[in-house]
């Protein structure tokens, strides 16, 4: 139950005050989430998802929360921040910053249909478009200068097969530069559990808090190889085509992002490979990770390492 900070219906109904969206009814605490306390909040006016911060200080949040009404306002499927009687998104309460969302329609599709594969690539593609006008800068926390410092840190807890295969993905990324494609704000972070599907439509796309400025199709090779991929690590060919012709049914690719694309599929997958074994050797203490299992993104990179460059489902 991800409810670290307990909040009572009489203290809510009073910070209320300083919202314009009615009265409480009812207040219920989300429990799937892992770093943040997160409510249902329903009142009067509607029902809003209140986040309280459990990681993220305040003055770390306007990048995301901002980003958040940029896009909203841009029509894009996400949560819309609410502001309160002060004009501020960010608040606080239970002595945590918190902000008050939209709450959206729909639920985590765990096994997506090539349909919902190819309206998360058009909504990820309008997301891209929406966001070039955004005006705040955010470096990738999680690019090449992350993992080129990472990764010898996990080297000596692995297997010596293991270690030598991370080592030349490294190595491998270090011989490409994309300084040149097309870059602006990517989401970082758009794996199934982070979009709500209403249907076969997006209810809209939640947790930005990877969000950061870095290559587009980079974004498109990290959702690819969490919505498309099999136990194996192999890629769903049809997801693939779905996802990527969703994708450049907005936003075509470049030549040069053609080039880059199988590049970048290995790329995407080795940052979770190398996040996830980072936290499941050298867990922070104090920090709520749940290690999720990295071998899983070894896989993917074996089987994206054998795939020839045309057969890359574009
Ligand atoms: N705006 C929203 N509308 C509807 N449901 C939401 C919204 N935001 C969050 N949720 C629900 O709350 C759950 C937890 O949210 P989220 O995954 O963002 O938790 P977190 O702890 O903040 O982040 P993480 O789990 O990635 O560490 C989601 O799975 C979703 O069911
Ligand atoms: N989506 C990530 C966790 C959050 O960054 C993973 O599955 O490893």
């Amino acid at each position: 139950m991800s409810v670290y900070t307990p909040i009572t219906p009489d203290q809510l109904r009073e910070w209320l005050k300083s919202y314009s969206i009615g009265q409480l009814q009812a207040l219920q605490g989300i429990a799937s989430g892992i770093t943040n306390t997160n409510y249902f909040v329903s009142t009067t006016h509607g029902r809003y998802v209140l986040t309280l911060f459990e990681v993220l200080k305040q003055h770390e949040l306007p990048f995301y929360v901002n980003l958040l009404a940029h896009l909203a306002h841009h029509g894009i499927a996400v949560a819309a921040p609410i502001a309160n009687l002060r004009d501020e998104y960010i608040d606080e309460l239970g002595g945590k910053p918190t902000c008050m969302v939209t709450c959206l329609p729909g639920d985590v599709a765990e096994d997506p249909t090539p349909e919902q594969c190819e309206a998360v690539g058009a909504m990820l593609a309008e997301m891209h478009l929406a966001a070039q006008t955004y005006p705040a800068r955010m470096a990738n926390p999680r690019g090449p200068e992350w993992w080129n410092r990472t990764a010898p840190q996990i080297y000596p807890h692995m297997n010596s097969a293991d270690a030598a295969q991370l080592r030349a993905e490294v190595q491998f990324q270090t011989k490409h530069r994309f300084t040149h494609l097309p870059s602006g704000v990517i989401h970082a972070d758009l794996f199934r559990d982070n979009v709500l599907m209403n249907g076969q439509k997006i209810g809209g796309f939640i947790d930005f808090y990877y969000a950061c400025n870095d290559v587009l199709i980079y974004d498109v090779a990290i959702t690819l190889n969490d919505w498309c991929s099999l136990p194996d690590g192999d890629i769903d060919a049809t997801k693939a085509r779905a996802l990527l012709s969703g994708y450049q049914s907005i936003r075509p690719f470049t030549p040069d992002e053609h080039e880059a694309w199988h590049v970048m599929l290995r790329a995407a997958a080795l940052r979770f490979w190398v996040s996830r074994l980072y936290d499941f050797y050298k867990p922070q203490a104090g920090e709520l990770t749940y290690t999720k299992d990295p071998a899983y993104f070894q896989r993917i990179i074996s089987q994206h390492a054998n795939r020839q460059p045309d057969q890359l489902w574009l």
